[in-house]
Parts: C-alpha cells; sequence; structure tokens
C-alpha cells in the first residue's frame, strides 16, 4: 500500500500550491483530481472567461466609438474568441501536472473516498497519508426542479461553439451577469431570472441596481421575484416555467444555463467514513484552516467553510494550510477582498455595504454619483459610471467602495491599497496620480 505525508484532493489553484510546495519542502506527497488537472480558474472560471470577454470589450469599445473615429461597428466571432481562449488554457493541465510530477509529487486521476481517517480508496486499491488537505472546490448547485438535466453550467460556457440565438439564465448573481454580457455582446436574445428583489445580491443595493439598468439598456431582459418551477423540452428548444406574485409565465429559448449559485464538491469524498464534518458552506475548519473534528485534516480554496469562493482567497488559504503543514503555525484572518463583476461596465466593491455599515453603527459619510458624464467616461463614449464610497466620520477610513464603470476593477484595486494601508480619506485625496486616468477620477469622489 502507497503511504504518503501529505494528500491533496483537487488540483486548482489551492491543492496543487499546497502539494507543489509540501514536496518542495520534502514532504511525501500524493494528489489526485477526478477532472483534467488545473482547476475551475484556469480552465472552467476566471481565465477562459476573461481571454473570451477581451473580444466583447474590443466590440463594446469599437461600438462606443462607431461614427466618432471608427467606421464600422465591429463583429464578434464567438467561435474566434473560444479558440482563443483555449489556446491560452489548454495546455495547463498537462504543465500543471508535469509541474508536480517534476517536484516529486505522485499524480493521480479519478474517484477515490475514504474507508478511514487514515486510508483512501481508489480503483479498489488503498493508500494511506498522516495528512490530507481537502482543496476540491465547488460545484453547481442543483435546481431540484422537473427538467433540470436539460439546464446547461458554467464549465459548458466554455464549450459553446456559437453563441446561441436565445438563451436563458437562471440565477443573476456573478455568473449568470457575466455570461449574459458577454452572449449580449455576441448576438444572443439573454434573459435573467432571478428569484431575489436584486441582481448580485452580496452587493452595495445603489451599484448593483446601476448594474441591472446598464444591463437593461443593453438589451438584457431581467425578470426578478421569480421561482423557476420546470423546464421542459420541445422539438430543439427549451420552455421554462416560472412563478411570480401575478402566477405562472414560460419563455422558449435554445439554451438554458443553471447560474443559480455553486455548493461545496465534497458528497464523493465520503468525508463521513474519516468523521471530518462539513457543513452546507463546505468543510467545518478552526481558525488554522484545520477540520474541526480531524486534526489532520486541513481544507483550503472555495470547499473550506471560511472562504468566500474567489480565486484570491483560495491562494491565501492555501499559504496558511501550507505553513500549518509545515508547523508555522499561521492563523487565517479574512482580509479585506475587492470583487468585481466582469460585466460591461465592470460592477464591484470592497468593504461594507451601506447596510452593513449602519448594522455595524459606524458613523459615515456617504459619497456616491452617477459618474456617467464624467470626462473619463466620456472619453470612451460609453453610457453608465456610478461609484458610492462609505468613509468613516471620526477616523477618515474608507469602510466601503462600490464602483460601477468600465474600470472599475482597477479602480477597486487602489481602494484595496488603501484601506490595507489605513491611509485617511484627505491623504488618499492629497495623492497625485496620472491624468487624465481612471485612478485620477478617485479623487474627485
Ligand atoms: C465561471 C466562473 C468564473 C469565475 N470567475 C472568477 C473571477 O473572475 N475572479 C475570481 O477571483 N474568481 C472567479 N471564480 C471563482 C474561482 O474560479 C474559484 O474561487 C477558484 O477557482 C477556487 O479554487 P480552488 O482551488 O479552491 O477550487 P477549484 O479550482 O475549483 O479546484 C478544485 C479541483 O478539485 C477537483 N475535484 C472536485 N471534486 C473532486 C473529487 N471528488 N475528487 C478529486 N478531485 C475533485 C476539481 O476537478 C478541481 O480541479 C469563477 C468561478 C466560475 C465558476
Ligand atoms: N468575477 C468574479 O469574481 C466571479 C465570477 C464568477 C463566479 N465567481 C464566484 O463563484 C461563485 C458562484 O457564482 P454564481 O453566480 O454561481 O453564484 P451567486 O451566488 O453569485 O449567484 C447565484 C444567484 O442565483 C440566484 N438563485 C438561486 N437559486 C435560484 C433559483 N432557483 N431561481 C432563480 N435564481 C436563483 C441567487 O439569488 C443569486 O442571485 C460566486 O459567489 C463568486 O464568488 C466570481
Amino acid at each position: 500500500m502507497e503511504k504518503f505525508d501529505v494528500f491533496v484532493f483537487g488540483t486548482g489553484t489551492a491543492g496543487k500550491y499546497v502539494a507543489d510546495r509540501c514536496a518542495r519542502n520534502g514532504k511525501k506527497v500524493g494528489i489526485i483530481d477526478n477532472r483534467e488537472y488545473g482547476g475551475t480558474c484556469s480552465q472552467r472560471g476566471c481565465d477562459p472567461k476573461k481571454l473570451m470577454l477581451a473580444s466583447m470589450e474590443a466590440y463594446e469599445f469599437g461600438k462606443n466609438m462607431t461614427g466618432n473615429g471608427i467606421n464600422n461597428i465591429p463583429e464578434i466571432d464567438f467561435n474566434a474568441a473560444h479558440k482563443y481562449a483555449k489556446r491560452y488554457v489548454s495546455d495547463i493541465p498537462s504543465n500543471t501536472e508535469e509541474m508536480l510530477k517534476n517536484d516529486g509529487v505522485a499524480c493521480y486521476h479519478g474517484d477515490a473516498h475514504f474507508v478511514d481517517e487514515h486510508t483512501i480508496e481508489l480503483d479498489g486499491e488503498q493508500i494511506q497519508s498522516d495528512i490530507f488537505v481537502i482543496a476540491t472546490g465547488l460545484k453547481t448547485r442543483p435546481l431540484g426542479i422537473p427538467g433540470e438535466e436539460f439546464t446547461l453550467e458554467s464549465g459548458d460556457f466554455f464549450a459553446l461553439q456559437e453563441a446561441p440565438k436565445s438563451v436563458v439564465f437562471i440565477g443573476a448573481g456573478y455568473i449568470g451577469m457575466e455570461f449574459s454580457h458577454m452572449l449580449n455582446r455576441s448576438g444572443s436574445r439573454v434573459t435573467l431570472i432571478e428569484r431575489d428583489n436584486q441582481v448580485m445580491k452580496p452587493f452595495e443595493a445603489f451599484t448593483a441596481n446601476k448594474l441591472e439598468a446598464a444591463s437593461r439598456d443593453q438589451g438584457i431582459n431581467i425578470i426578478k421575484n421569480a421561482q423557476v418551477s420546470s423546464i421542459e423540452k420541445s422539438g430543439n428548444r427549451f420552455i421554462v416555467n416560472y412563478a411570480m406574485e401575478d402566477g405562472t409565465h414560460q419563455i422558449t429559448c435554445d439554451t438554458v444555463f443553471n447560474t443559480a449559485g455553486r455548493v461545496p464538491s465534497v458528497d464523493a469524498l465520503k468525508l463521513e467514513n474519516a468523521n471530518v464534518i462539513t457543513t452546507d458552506s463546505g468543510v467545518k475548519v478552526n481558525e488554522y484552516l484545520q477540520s474541526t473534528s480531524q486534526p489532520h485534516f486541513y481544507a483550503c480554496g472555495d470547499v473550506s467553510n471560511k472562504n468566500l469562493p474567489l480565486t484570491p482567497l483560495s491562494s491565501k488559504e492555501a499559504k496558511v494550510v501550507l505553513n500549518n503543514i509545515l508547523n508555522k503555525k499561521e492563523k487565517f484572518k479574512f482580509p479585506t477582498i475587492p470583487s468585481v463583476a466582469f460585466t460591461l461596465p465592470n460592477c464591484g466593491g470592497i468593504g461594507m455595504t451601506e447596510e452593513e455599515a449602519r448594522e455595524a453603527g459606524h458613523d459615515f459619510e456617504i459619497h456616491e454619483r452617477d459618474a456617467s458624464d464624467w470626462f473619463n467616461n466620456q472619453r470612451i463614449n460609453a453610457k453608465h459610471y456610478a461609484f458610492k464610497i462609505l468613509v468613516e466620520k471620526r477616523t477618515e477610513q474608507v469602510l466601503g467602495a462600490h464602483i460601477l464603470g468600465h474600470e472599475a476593477a482597477e479602480q477597486l484595486n487602489i481602494f484595496a491599497v488603501v484601506m490595507k494601508a489605513g491611509m485617511k480619506w484627505s491623504d488618499l485625496k492629497d495623492t497625485i496620480f496620472t491624468y487624465p486616468s481612471w485612478g485620477n477620477d478617485i479623487l474627485s469622489m
């Protein structure tokens, strides 16, 4: 029977880092994935999405400038955008495996499960380890409705050969919003069906509502406060049935995506056989990212119950787990993390929403504005730009920053530095930025 010091489940951002660094630190390490190596971000998430988005951004720029220096509205070739993304990400699985093997990690493929607290079984063979790391990420949340089998999930987006004529997204969170903007620019007729009363619910309502308005303006159909009840196949098309306060409705389309959220990918592991406690939000861990019921188990990345499912946090957790395995005791401290939906325009935020700041009892100023008439927005002939910044009165600390705009992702990075450094609002305003730039807009916010 093969025996390891450390055995890692999952080869995404979190798992591959822990496995590789443990091996480089002299541990005997094994790793397994039940799909290709590389994880969600590189294969079915952030990276291929942003690579494809480059074409949609170029289209948007060209369309906005048509008649203002550009002669014709550019045309999106969805299939070519898809191939462009593939070109960059398709080598990652083999490169990841090669890198791990070169560093001495034993690489496995398939579905393994626990038989006891130190033993797993893979294809009838048993493997043991002193320490286990669970880094299996998330998977699409089942809808639990008739006809669910007709839905595609986020990973399938990257296998689409062309933009469907009409598409329904069930769920208007990050994935539904981002994909709907990409397909809308690619010529699809897009509908989002959201059960809540706000798109991008955890986001600040001011900017989320602006995103909703910008999306509608673009021709995206958004149905809120609606519960999808079933999906039927009708020839090559699908009928999505949904209920609202005024009764039941239906919509017919070519493609339906389930973008109603993601849940921890743990069922297949049979963690109960190892007495490892899981909750709805993942493997239950303490501040060292160590299982609360089995000290020789760690969890990091999306699958740990301490995470927000974002790549930079998965990396951060992986570093904490590595240090704890190497006996350099480190507690995981939840950082202030910026996050953005890569819609066109971007919509994102960092820190508290206005509601959260009020609940926490802060005394703060609100700097809020529709900035669509500002120079940088007008320069690219874009329509939508808005922000809401919350600044605590006594300390002048930025409590939260929320931006909808072409360069919101980068502007929020500046706020991330400001908040990490504890910089005062008046000191920020006294900083010199390049001019005229989106960063410089912060001085007028
Ligand atoms: C469409 C989409 C877009 C996204 N865009 C962004 C973005 O722009 N920015 C951002 O910060 N985050 C984004 N995310 C989130 C980001 O991808 C994740 O936070 C990140 O990939 C998590 O890394 P991880 O290592 O924890 O898990 P993953 O990368 O998901 O890796 C888990 C690995 O475990 C494997 N696995 C699962 N179950 C088992 C099992 N039973 N046995 C063995 N292996 C198993 C999986 O195959 C996978 O390879 C996006 C996610 C999606 C779905
Ligand atoms: N740009 C980024 O950073 C990025 C992009 C994509 C995904 N992600 C990460 O991946 C995670 C998952 O994204 P997601 O979009 O799947 O989840 P999400 O939680 O962001 O959105 C799911 C949405 O579906 C709605 N919903 C749930 N059940 C529904 C139903 N039955 N009918 C209609 N609507 C329903 C929810 O109210 C919610 O608005 C995110 O939390 C995020 O952390 C990040």
